[in-house]
């Protein structure tokens, strides 16, 4: 496959090595510097994108890509305020948009044990739960995808939590709503990501983690959403390619 890289900064580097090692072609690499040389592409150049540039520049990226007729892989995470209008866009152009706020075959069981976890806790509301994620110091956005998707995953089975606050780095603690889930946002070194939900009682505590070791399982999980979404046409995400059911 033809595949043009959007961003092409630590995540758009993975992912090229990740695609010519599994045998495809890499259309063009855009970075901020050279937004202008898009136009100069054919149509017909690129059979997918795969976007992870910044949050302030997905929206400008994505709306592009599907004015093209371009399926697009979609990783950026911070612009989800827009994601309604630009899953209306794609599906008015008769597009494909594929999300993720985690490609990580990993984070996607990981979501899928949250939620079970998060089902078992109902019962149990001597228990509160709160979150943790840690990311590298350059990282523009908090709390991170992954955390408002694994907060989401709780909200959906444990009724009682309606809402999540993010603690951001370098503040002090915060004092949470009993309807809230706290996420504590910190950043740290070059740490890849690494997320923490946790259930505290007065007496004990129960944690999972999950901890990506680089960035190659983030790339590998984009690189076979292309593939996968390559002769598609709508919106998807993880559930339809792990044959998850969304409970
Ligand atoms: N869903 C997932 O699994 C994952 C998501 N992410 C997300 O992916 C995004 C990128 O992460 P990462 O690669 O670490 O970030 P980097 O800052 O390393 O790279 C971002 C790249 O985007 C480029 N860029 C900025 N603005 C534009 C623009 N208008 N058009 C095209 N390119 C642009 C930058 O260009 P320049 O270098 O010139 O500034 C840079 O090349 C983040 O939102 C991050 O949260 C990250 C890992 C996994
Ligand atoms: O910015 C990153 O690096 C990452 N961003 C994603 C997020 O915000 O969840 C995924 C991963 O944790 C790495």
């Amino acid at each position: 496959m033809n595949i043009l890289l959007l961003g092409y900064g630590k995540m758009g580097k993975t992912i090229e090595k990740t695609a010519l090692e599994r045998g495809h072609h890499i259309a063009g690499r855009i970075t901020i510097d050279n937004v202008a040389d898009l136009d100069q592409l054919q149509t017909a150049d690129v059979d997918v994108v795969i976007e992870f540039s910044s949050p302030e520049s997905a929206v400008a990226n994505l709306t592009y890509c599907f004015e093209r007729g371009w399926p697009v892989v979609c990783g950026t995470t911070g612009w989800l305020n827009h994601r309604a209008d630009l899953e209306d866009l794609c599906r008015e152009k008769n597009g494909a948009f594929f999300y993720a706020s985690n490609y990580s075959i990993g984070v996607n069981l990981f979501f899928k044990l949250n939620k079970t976890l998060a089902q078992f806790m109902r019962n149990y509301p001597s228990y509160q739960v709160s979150m943790t994620e840690i990311h590298h110091t350059e990282k523009k956005d908090a709390p991170s995808g992954t955390a408002i998707t694994l907060a989401e995953g709780v909200m959906q089975h444990l009724p009682a939590k309606r809402r999540w606050v993010v603690n951001e780095p370098g503040n002090e603690p915060l004092v949470v709503a009993q309807d809230a889930i706290e996420i504590e946002s910190l950043r740290e070194g070059v740490v890849p990501g690494t997320h923490t939900v946790r259930y505290d009682s007065a007496v004990d505590r129960i944690e999972i983690s999950h901890v990506a070791h680089s960035r190659e399982g983030f790339a590998l999980g984009a690189v076979i959403a292309a593939e996968w979404i390559a002769g598609r046409e709508g919106i998807f995400g993880m559930n339809d390619l792990l044959n998850f059911n969304d409970e």
